[in-house]
C-alpha cells in the first residue's frame, strides 16, 4: 500500500485528489496540509501530492524532497529556472524522485501534442485559453507549456515568426508572448478549463481545441503518476509517457 498525502488539500484540485485516493484500493490517505497547518506528517508519507499556489509550492518541495518524500505536482508556474532547481534539489536527495505536470488530463495533453505536430505547417499560431475566473494565475501553465512546445517544433523545422503588422496597440492587447508565441487570456464565470490553438496559412485555418468540465479530468493521470513516482529516477517534466500519449 503506498500511503499519499496531499499538500494544498482543502482546495479545489486538493479535494479531489484526496477523494481519488480514499477511492483507489492500492493508496492509502496519509497526511493532508492546507495554508497554515503544520506539515510535519507528510514525512511519513511515500509520496505528497501538490495542488498549491505558485508562491508556496517551491519551499513544500524542497522540504519533501529534503524528507525523502516523492513529489507530485501539479501547481503551476514551473519557468526552465524552477525546473532546474527541483533537478539540483532531487540530485542532492538521490532516491528521492518528482513528476511535475501542468496538466494531468489525458485530452489537454493530446491537444499539445496535436498542436506542436500542426504547428510547423502554418503561417501563424497563437493560442487562448479561457478558465474560471478564480484561478490566480495567467497564462495558464497549460498555455505555457503548448507555446513552448509549439516554439520548439517550429525552430526544429526552420518556421519563420508569425506574421503580425501590429504597429500601435492598447497594453496587452496582442496578448503574452511566450516563446516567440502569442497567448490570450480569458476569465469567466461559468467556465472551468478551456484552450484553444488557433493555426492559419493563406486561404485556411484549423483550430484545436480542448475543454475540461470538471476537475474529475485530471484524477486518472494524478493517479498514474503516484503509482510511477518510485520508479521515475529525478525529475519527471510532463505526463505523456505514463500515458502513451
Ligand atoms: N496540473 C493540472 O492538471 C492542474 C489542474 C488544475 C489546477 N492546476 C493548478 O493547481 C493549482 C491549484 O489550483 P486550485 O484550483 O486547486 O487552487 P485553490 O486556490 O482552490 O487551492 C490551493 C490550495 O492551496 C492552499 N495552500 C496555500 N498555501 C499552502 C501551503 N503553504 N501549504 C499547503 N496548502 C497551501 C490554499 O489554502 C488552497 O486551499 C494551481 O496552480 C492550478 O493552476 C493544475
Ligand atoms: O483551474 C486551474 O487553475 C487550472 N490550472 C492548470 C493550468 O494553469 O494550466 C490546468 C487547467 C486548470
Amino acid at each position: 500500500m503506498t500511503t499519499v498525502a496531499v499538500f494544498g488539500a482543502k482546495g479545489r484540485m486538493g479535494r479531489e485528489v484526496v477523494a481519488a485516493i480514499e477511492a483507489a484500493p492500492d493508496l492509502e490517505l496519509g497526511a493532508t496540509v492546507d495554508h497554515g497547518e503544520d506539515r510535519g506528517p507528510v514525512a511519513e508519507a511515500d509520496v505528497v501530492v501538490d495542488f498549491t499556489v505558485p508562491d508556496v509550492v517551491m519551499d513544500n518541495l524542497e522540504w519533501a524532497i529534503a524528507h525523502g518524500v516523492h513529489c507530485v505536482v501539479g501547481t503551476t508556474g514551473f519557468t526552465p529556472e524552477r525546473l532546474d532547481t527541483v533537478r539540483g534539489w532531487l540530485e542532492a536527495h538521490p532516491g528521492t524522485n518528482a513528476i511535475i505536470a501542468s496538466n494531468f488530463s489525458v485530452g489537454a495533453l493530446l491537444m499539445m501534442k496535436f498542436a506542436a505536430e500542426a504547428a510547423r505547417f502554418y503561417e501563424s499560431v497563437e493560442v487562448v485559453e479561457l478558465h474560471h475566473p478564480d484561478k490566480v494565475d495567467a497564462p495558464s501553465g497549460t498555455a505555457v507549456t503548448t507555446a513552448r512546445k509549439i516554439a520548439a517544433a517550429r525552430a526544429a523545422a526552420g518556421v519563420a515568426p508569425s506574421p503580425d503588422a501590429t504597429a500601435t496597440q492598447l497594453d496587452g492587447a496582442r496578448g503574452a508572448v511566450v516563446d516567440g508565441i502569442h497567448v490570450h487570456s480569458v476569465r469567466q464565470r461559468g467556465l472551468f478549463a478551456h484552450q484553444e490553438v488557433l493555426l492559419g496559412n493563406p486561404g485556411e485555418t484549423l483550430t484545436l481545441r480542448e475543454d475540461s468540465m470538471s476537475r474529475t479530468s485530471y484524477m486518472t493521470g494524478v493517479l498514474a503518476a503516484v503509482r510511477a513516482v518510485a520508479s521515475r529516477p529525478g525529475l519527471t517534466e510532463g505526463i505523456e509517457d505514463l500515458l502513451g500519449i
